[in-house]
């Protein structure tokens, strides 16, 4: 049995945040590998400011060297773009690797406007990570309405294969402030530029 930690995410491009909350949750969750799997457009986002999708597959590959970090087009060659979907469809190809679904706090404020939240979080647990400006507004999300019940200690963290899901975890490390936004802001050609690698915010003015 192998312990996967699944981030999903436009890498738009990818950054030393994704990299650093991977590494992290290797060690919090006793993961074996965490896999990186690249949208092929995220279906809440507007795809007008997507880069292309190998320029986005070739910054995670990068950000993702030397480590136990898998970048997968997963989605791209099943044809899933909803998470729901996507997850049924690891399991049922991997059904002896257990999945734990890793994602930012950011994203609890928008859970509820996920296809099939519901069986997502029925499916497999899930790993919040803290980022920064959106503690109170994660606590307050409509989903958290539903999930909270659900939460269980980050004490118990390297556990999680033991548990039944729906299971959340919050997990607790100083935030890192990276995000594809900014780098976008003041790199808009960085899909452009041959190493995109050099443009995680350690490296930023
Ligand atoms: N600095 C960070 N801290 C915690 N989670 C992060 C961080 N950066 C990205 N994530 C999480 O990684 C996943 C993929 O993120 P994504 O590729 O959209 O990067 P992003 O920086 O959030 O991009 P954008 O600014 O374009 O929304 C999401 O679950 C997101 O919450
Ligand atoms: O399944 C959904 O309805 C859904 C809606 C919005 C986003 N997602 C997923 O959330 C992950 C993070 O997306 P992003 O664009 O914020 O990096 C990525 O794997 C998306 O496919 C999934």
């Amino acid at each position: 049995m192998k312990r996967i930690g699944l981030l999903g995410g436009s890498f738009n491009p990818a950054h030393s945040g994704h990299r650093r909350l991977s590494l992290w949750a290797m060690r919090a969750l006793q993961l074996d590998e965490v896999w990186w799997l690249v949208s092929p457009g995220n279906p809440l986002k507007d795809q007008r400011d997507q880069a292309p999708y190998a320029a986005r597959f070739a910054s995670a590959e990068r950000m993702a060297r030397r480590s136990r970090i898998r970048v997968s087009d997963f989605e791209r060659k099943v044809g899933t773009r909803f998470t729901v979907d996507t997850v049924t469809a690891l399991r049922q190809r991997y059904p002896s690797h257990r999945f734990i679904w890793l994602m930012g706090a950011d994203i609890l404020p928008q859970f509820h406007r996920w296809k099939g939240w519901r069986a997502l979080a029925a499916a497999v647990p899930i790993a919040v990570f803290p980022r920064p400006g959106y503690d109170r507004l994660a606590h307050a999300a409509r989903a958290m309405g539903w999930l909270r019940r659900f939460v269980r200690p980050a004490r118990q963290a390297s556990d999680w294969t033991k548990w039944s899901a729906p299971a959340i975890l919050l997990l607790r490390l100083p935030p890192d402030p990276t995000s594809a936004t900014r780098i976008r802001a003041l790199h808009p050609d960085w899909h452009l530029v041959t190493d995109s690698s050099a443009y995680g915010t350690d490296r930023l003015p």
